[in-house]
């Protein structure tokens, strides 16, 4: 083998085993949905996705071969500079790869761990909240509904409801639900998801705030 090529070969295998990864970015903002709407965390985001929503809003992201691969101890020195000690990991999608390396140490160095997961791979990682987010472009994974803390489906056509409560019937009973609506469409489907709520109240209302108030 070629230098170049066991070069490439033994990074692909530390990605492989979840010691290094592909980040896309990283920022320390205010998480903007779900469950911890409003609280300062540090974002994650690992490039690589093959879901494939035709709405989504990271489309840039796909493509993992596009982003550096950073050691699990960089990704980690990095959110240490911030003073928040709430991790969101997020994509693409972040279940492409292990994450059990990365929440670890994470965990070791005192933060909370948050995962946004469409769940279309197998679970991983040593998470304190789940935030699922099924998806009609591949089906999830069935090791997630056993994990996620949070139920967040995307509202994008009035089929989406029933999408809702079919992933509802399967995770745990103490899993929150939501509904949010997909931001081209937060005119048409805000009125529609209200009314669905205030009827069905064991689901609630989420927004992507941070779209709002125009922070990354
Ligand atoms: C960009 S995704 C990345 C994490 C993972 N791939 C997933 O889909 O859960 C983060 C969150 O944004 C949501 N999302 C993506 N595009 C959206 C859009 N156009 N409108 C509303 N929510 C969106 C996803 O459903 C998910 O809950
Ligand atoms: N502020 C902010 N909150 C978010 N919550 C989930 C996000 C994501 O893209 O995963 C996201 C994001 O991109 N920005
Ligand atoms: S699963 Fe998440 S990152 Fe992947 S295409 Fe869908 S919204 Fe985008
Ligand atoms: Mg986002």
């Amino acid at each position: 083998m070629k230098t170049q090529e066991l070069i490439a070969s033994s990074k692909q295998a530390l990605v492989a085993a979840g010691q290094q990864l592909p980040i896309m970015e990283a920022f320390y903002t205010i998480q903007g949905e779900g469950r911890f709407t409003g609280y300062p965390a540090y974002f994650i985001r690992l490039g690589g996705c093959d879901v494939g929503c035709v709405w989504c809003d990271v489309k840039e992201s796909w493509e993992a071969a596009k982003w550096p691969v950073l050691s699990i101890e960089q990704i980690v020195d990095e959110a240490l500079k911030f003073p928040g000690r709430l991790v969101v990991i997020t994509g693409g999608e972040p279940l492409m790869y292990d994450l059990g390396p990365l929440t670890k140490l994470l965990k070791e160095k005192g933060f909370t761990t948050n995962i946004e997961t469409s769940g279309a791979h197998p679970f991983s990682g040593d998470f304190d909240w789940v935030c699922f987010s099924p998806k009609k472009f591949k089906n999830p994974h069935p090791s997630i509904y056993k994990h996620a803390d949070e139920l967040k489906v995307v509202v994008f056509n009035k089929s989406d409801f029933a999408f809702a409560e079919e992933h509802a019937a399967q995770v745990n009973p103490l899993c929150e639900l939501r509904l949010q609506p997909e931001w081209s469409k937060v005119a048409r489907f805000t009125p529609e998801i209200v009314e669905y709520v205030k009827n069905r109240p064991n689901w609630k209302v989420s927004l992507q705030t941070h779209k709002f108030m125009d922070i990354p």
